[in-house]
């Protein structure tokens, strides 16, 4: 039995939206040999979305939220921020390790809604993960989600502020960014140095997003890349706007900053 079987050999898991970070998160999970039996995922309901899961060879795992907060002993959370309004009513227990992968929403916000203490992490894009060269924030600490990230071949970043989450979620974004950037030949180390002074590690996830870029061998394959890095009304989707509109790369990454915590703000206003 090798380390990966161990850590996770009493789990269950259950992925709450199998968008397209949450299919990459079930999927790498069943390659590195996690039991199928033992991991559920759930979705919003579009037929297309269910097309995906099927693709993704995850009809069999599909649970419903509720069965999902019952069975699993570690829970993810991919759902829009948009949608965490939804997730209000659902039975979590203290005793499973609930992980919200949604850019924006801090642990404070999480906690009152969900009625329980919630970790954060903030991976990379489903490409770098799908790759073995993904990263993630987390936060606060937590050495058992530390070693699962690991079991994802995610390098693990841990944050001792949440506030810099919302500059780590950005990193993220950086291959998307840097491709756009590229295209119309701005400079951005400036802006790398500037943002540094605020999260230290940021040069060293810059240096990572632009060791990711694959080669690509059309225009159509580079969009699906940008694509599944952009949630929909999210922060990538801020700073490839702002860039598309003329703003300097720095600009770009402040907005991407601005973005995120405009989704926190925003998601308790809706509630
Ligand atoms: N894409 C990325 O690279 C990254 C994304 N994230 C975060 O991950 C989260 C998901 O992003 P992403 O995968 O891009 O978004 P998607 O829109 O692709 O996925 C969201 C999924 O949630 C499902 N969903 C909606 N409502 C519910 C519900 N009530 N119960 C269960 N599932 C539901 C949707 O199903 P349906 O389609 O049927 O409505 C959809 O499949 C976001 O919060 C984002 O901030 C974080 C880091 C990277
Ligand atoms: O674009 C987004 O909002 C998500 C979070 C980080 C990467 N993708």
């Amino acid at each position: 039995m090798d380390g990966n079987e161990i850590l996770l050999v009493n789990e269950t898991i259950g992925i709450i939206g199998a968008g397209v970070l949450g299919r990459t998160l079930a999927g790498t999970f069943v390659e590195c040999g996690f039991p199928g039996e033992r991991l559920m995922v759930s979705y919003g309901g579009k037929p297309s979305t269910f097309e995906s899961i099927k693709e993704a060879k995850l009809v069999e795992n599909i649970a419903d939220n509720n069965e999902i907060c019952q069975r699993s002993t570690i829970i993810f959370i991919a759902v829009k921020p948009q949608a965490l309004k939804e997730l209000k009513c659902l039975p979590f227990t203290g005793s499973s390790l609930v992980v919200s992968c949604m850019a924006g929403i801090s642990s404070v916000l999480l906690e009152e809604i969900l009625g329980i203490d919630v970790f954060r992490i903030m991976p990379s894009g489903p490409d770098t993960i799908r790759k073995g060269k993904g990263i993630a924030a987390v936060y606060p600490q937590n050495y058992t989600l530390t070693e699962i990230l690991s079991v994802l071949g995610l390098k693990a970043y841990e944050l001792q502020d949440e506030e810099m989450m919302h500059t780590f979620t950005v990193g993220v974004c950086l291959p998307a960014a840097i491709m756009v950037a590229d295209k119309k030949g701005l400079d951005m180390d400036y802006a790398i140095e500037a943002i540094e002074k605020e999260y230290a590690d940021f040069e060293e996830i810059y240096i990572w997003a632009k060791n990711v870029i694959p080669d690509f061998d059309s225009d159509k394959e580079e969009k699906k890349y940008i694509e599944h890095m952009c949630t929909k009304g999210g922060i990538t989707e801020a700073i490839v706007n702002s860039l598309n509109s003329g703003d300097t790369f720095l600009d770009a990454l402040k907005k991407g900053i601005a973005r995120s915590r405009e989704i926190s703000t925003s998601a308790r206003l809706t509630l």
